[in-house]
């Protein structure tokens, strides 16, 4: 894998695959921006407790579930579905750590991969909006090359509310592409109010875990503008 620094992107061949046992992977040539990602957009959230242990990369604990579109002027625009869990990170402080995570731009897979260990993989999204007066409605699909991962449906007034700080940590455990862990700070503002969210997790999917997991609320954050890095 070779990179190289070019007007301030990096541009790196990654391979990278759609099926999660990783058996086939496609290369891609990639070009992101370097840290910190001054991003913008959308994102419809719900927060869960799950009251077992799944496996070892999903301990019992609470996980926030996430849709994000990132649009412009973001560096990269692309739509993103992630899950992360609440840790206690290695140096005391309150954060939480990327667990399953998918994009539609192999560029972000590279920059997330190989910046911060976050383990980007590929999907694709589809998905509506309508609005009555200030309620909006939201449908999320997403699905990769095995099937599909989720759907959701979201309804919020998050328009009527004021652009508040929004602070977070994020500590990732090592990959293949950033062998030690990484840590990173995300620090902006959004306008953020709880939503009506549902979820459909896929009962094959890898997402399937959260499926007996307890919904503890939703939330919109709507025109965020974040740092990452
Ligand atoms: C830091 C990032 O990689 C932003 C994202 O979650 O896509």
């Amino acid at each position: 894998m070779a990179t190289i620094a070019t007007h301030q992107r990096v541009e790196q061949s990654i391979a990278i695959s759609t099926r999660i046992d990783n058996r086939i992977r496609e290369t891609y040539v990639t070009s992101y921006p370097p840290a910190p990602w001054h991003m913008h957009g959308s994102m419809w959230l719900s927060v869960y407790r799950l009251g077992h242990h799944v496996d070892e990369r999903h301990p019992k604990g609470i996980y926030a579930v996430a849709l994000v579109d990132y649009t412009d002027p973001s560096p990269l625009t692309y739509h993103e579905l992630l899950s992360a869990r609440v840790i206690t990170a290695s140096n005391g402080k309150k954060a939480v750590s990327v667990v399953d995570i998918w994009v539609d731009s192999p560029d972000s897979v590279a920059g997330g991969r190989t910046l911060w260990a976050i383990p980007k993989g590929l999907a694709k999204f589809s998905g509506g909006a309508s609005t009555k007066g200030p309620l909006a409605t939201h449908t999320w699909e997403a699905s990769h090359d095995e099937g599909p991962i989720a759907t959701a449906r979201f309804s919020d007034v998050t328009q009527l509310a004021p652009r508040l700080p929004m602070k977070g940590n994020v500590e990732q455990p090592g990959i293949e592409e950033h062998p030690d862990t990484a840590w990173l700070t995300m620090d902006g503002r959004a306008r953020l109010l709880p939503a009506h969210g549902s979820w459909n997790f896929d009962p094959d999917g890898p997402l399937a875990y959260l499926r007996d997991a307890t919904k503890i609320g939703s939330f919109r954050g709507k025109d965020f503008e974040i740092a990452f890095g």
